[in-house]
């Protein structure tokens, strides 16, 4: 039977079936050290063993994880303060590593009216943004059913409220099949071995510890390849008069005109000069 393997635990890989029941399993020969959550794998189910994985589509180096179909990116509108130069990283670093990112937005509960304009630049960007509450259940389930059918990642800044969300997803799941789930451990969490947690339909979402190393961005990005990374200003890439223009200060560069008449964001523009001053800096350095 095929399956998706959804953790480690010791020597037992548990594995979930189309259905979503769950096999715990041991494992047959050297594939061991070569699977990782979100992985297609093919089961005996009488005898509970692991026989054989199939190619993977990608694999998320930190936390390991096969097969991801997008990164979630959560950050919150206050406590912390939604900081836009940090989202701003956060989808340099989705971008950068070939995933697709979607952004969500926690704790609406707390957002002054009117707060959804804030992110106004990033939709113009491309970008998808749920505005959600995980305290007041407010648009989850519309997540849910963006999330459906697909190996998600969750990640943000710490306090953002992915812990509080997975909890939400563990409890939902609780409900469905009444089995006994423990809450996720705050303190603990860190030292966890990544898991697929099922979402109410048919989709995973992977809890990420150490995950939140990612907010400091370290720089493996190239100069050249950075305005690939924001969708916004990719769009122009060939559209400048001279070849691999940095929008920075090369005449006849359609992306600064963008800036100049609002067609892109000035705020993200200002963030990609940003990122590109740091990248430079540091490419002096060694
Ligand atoms: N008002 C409000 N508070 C929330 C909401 N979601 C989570 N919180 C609170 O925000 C705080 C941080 O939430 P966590 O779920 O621990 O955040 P986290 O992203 O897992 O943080 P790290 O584990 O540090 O990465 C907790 O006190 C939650 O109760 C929400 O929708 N509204
Ligand atoms: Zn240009």
């Amino acid at each position: 039977m095929k399956g998706i393997l959804i953790k480690l635990i010791g020597g037992f890989f548990f594995v979930a079936s189309p259905n979503k029941e769950i096999y715990q399993c041991r494992i047959r020969g050297k594939i061991r050290e070569k699977i990782y959550p979100g992985d297609y794998v093919e089961i005996d189910k009488e005898n509970k063993i692991l026989e054989d994985y199939y190619s993977r589509k990608n694999l998320l180096k930190r936390p390991k994880v096969a097969n991801v179909d997008q990164v979630v990116i959560m950050h919150s509108v206050k406590d912390p303060e939604f900081t836009p130069s940090l989202l701003d990283r956060f989808l340099l670093l989705v971008e950068s590593s070939g995933f697709e990112p979607l952004i969500v937005i926690n704790k609406i509960d707390q957002a002054d009216p009117g707060f959804e304009k804030d992110f106004e630049e990033y939709k113009e960007a491309g970008y998808e943004v749920y505005f959600i509450s995980v305290k007041e259940n407010t648009n989850l389930k519309k997540l849910f059913d963006r999330l459906n059918n697909k190996i998600n990642v969750l990640t943000g800044p710490s306090g953002s409220g992915k812990s509080s969300f997975l909890n939400k997803v563990i409890e939902d799941a609780d409900l469905r099949t009444a089995a006994v789930s423990k809450k996720l451990k705050k303190g603990v969490h860190t030292t966890r071995m990544v898991e697929l947690l099922s979402l109410p339909n048919q989709g995973w979402v992977a809890d990420t510890p150490g995950f939140s190393s990612m907010a400091k961005v370290d720089f493996e990005i190239e100069l050249d390849d950075l305005s690939w990374y924001f969708p916004e200003i990719a769009k122009y890439n060939n559209a400048c008069k001279f070849n691999g223009c940095s929008h920075l200060h090369e005449p006849g560069c359609v992306v600064q005109q963008k800036v100049e008449n609002g067609e892109i964001s000035k705020r993200r523009y200002e963030s990609y000069k940003q990122i590109y001053n740091e990248i430079k800096e540091k490419e002096i350095r060694y």
